[in-house]
């Protein structure tokens, strides 16, 4: 059984999807750094959400395919550093614990959340 079942397909990822972006979105630690406050206040949420989706789903083994830029070419003039990639993770960490995803789909989640990070985070990123 893939990732994308047992997590409950689209309708529980889109759910959790629009848990977390609504959190990292207000979250202090991350709107900290100018660029993403910005960046991400400039586009509804709603697209962002979608975007995500489709990337989860995609990523996890569902039928959807992700239609957004690279990680890279969407973060990469951010500066993003390792404290605010570990605010990020944190948030991701209570998304899913109020969700009540198993240790075991959480672990799979963090290991391909994990596999992004050399895109995000470039060695640059040091305030
Ligand atoms: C695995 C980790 C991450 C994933 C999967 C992810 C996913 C995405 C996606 C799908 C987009 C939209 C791409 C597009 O417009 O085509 C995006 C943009 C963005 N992400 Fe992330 N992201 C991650 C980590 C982060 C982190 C750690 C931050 C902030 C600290 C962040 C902040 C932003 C911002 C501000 C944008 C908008 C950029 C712009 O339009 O200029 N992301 N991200």
């Amino acid at each position: 059984m893939t990732l994308y079942e047992r997590l409950g397909g689209v309708y529980a990822i889109a759910t959790v999807v629009d848990d977390f972006i609504d959190r990292i979105m207000d979250d202090p630690r991350l709107n900290a750094n100018p660029k993403v406050d910005e960046a991400h206040h400039k586009v509804a949420r709603a697209g962002f959400k979608f975007l995500v989706t489709e990337q989860v789903c995609e990523a996890t083994g569902g039928p959807q395919r992700y239609t957004g830029r690279s990680m890279r070419d969407s973060h990469a003039h951010l500066d993003i550093t390792a404290g605010e990639w570990d605010a990020f993770l944190d948030d991701l960490r209570q998304t899913l614990t109020k969700f009540h995803v198993p240790d075991a789909e959480q672990g799979e989640l963090f290991a391909i959340v994990e596999g992004t990070k050399q895109d995000i985070v470039l060695p640059r990123s040091t305030r």
